[in-house]
């Protein structure tokens, strides 16, 4: 088996990941301030990185033997080979091909911030739904959720974690300009610069009352994005973990 490393994570190199896929990657994990990428034989790839080869038999097995459940607030993040455990609510994922596999800070805040937060039958999007975890969630708390990604490869993986999760979502591609909402909650994984944008189309598209998670935000970037939720008329709570921070807020002061 043949290892790509490339400097960064899964945040930072999120642009570069489907790039990977199509050049024949089978999987991706993050380690200590790297992404490794699996292939099976090495290719030629336009990126900055290097190639290590690991002993072909085990890789896999160590992997999946190292891969622990990840708790965040109510729930425990499992890949299909895990065990539920009783007092969480489990969402299965298949961890290495989306985003979303609850081992990023960025996720686990915002499955942290829906809890509590959805009521039953509420209108929730996920904008940037990668493997669809926090559409998944919000399904499992009694939304009804959709999940939205710009990258059309994660959609059928989303929809195949919901049906693993028994929960019905509705995965689409697209972003939020396509969308009419209102939604009672919006949460979005993406990154700063992009919430600063989007934020006139966040308080078009959210009910009165609704909620807004905004996370994917280092909190080197968070000044920005409270300067542009103070300007649509935000009050907010902040939330942080390690160097990444999410967003509680809702329209009105
Ligand atoms: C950091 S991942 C978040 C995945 C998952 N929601 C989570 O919290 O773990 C960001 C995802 O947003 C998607 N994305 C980036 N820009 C987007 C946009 N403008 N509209 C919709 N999705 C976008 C990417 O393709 C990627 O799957």
């Amino acid at each position: 088996m043949q290892v790509f490393r490339l400097k960064g994570s899964f945040q930072t190199l999120d642009p570069l990941l489907p790039l990977l896929f199509d050049h024949g990657a089978r999987g991706l994990e993050e380690k200590e301030g790297e992404v490794w990428a699996y292939f099976p034989e090495r290719v030629d790839l336009p990126l900055e990185g290097e190639w290590l080869t690991l002993p072909d038999e085990d890789w896999l097995s160590a992997w999946k033997r190292d891969l622990k459940p990840v708790e965040a607030g109510p729930f425990l993040v499992l890949a299909p080979w895990h065990q539920a455990q009783e007092g969480f609510i489990p969402l299965v994922i298949e961890p290495g091909m989306a985003f979303g596999t609850g081992h990023h800070e960025t996720t686990r805040l915002a499955l942290r911030a829906l809890a509590g937060r959805v009521r039953e039958g509420a209108r929730v999007l996920d904008l940037g739904t990668g493997s669809g975890i926090l559409a998944i969630a919000a399904a499992k708390l009694g939304a009804r959720a959709m999940g939205v990604d710009i990258d059309p490869s994660v959609i059928p993986l989303a929809r195949e974690n919901a049906r693993r999760n028994g929960v019905e979502v509705e995965f689409l591609e697209g972003s939020l300009e396509a969308l009419e909402g209102p939604f009672d909650l919006i949460v979005a994984n993406l990154f700063a610069e992009l919430h600063q944008a989007l934020m006139p189309a966040y308080a078009a598209r959210l009910a009165p009352g609704g909620v807004l998670l905004l996370t994917g935000i280092l909190r080197s970037k968070a000044d920005g994005v409270e300067e542009a939720l103070r300007a649509w008329g935000f009050s907010f709570q902040r939330e942080a973990e390690g160097e990444w921070v999410l967003y509680a807020a809702t329209p009105g002061v």
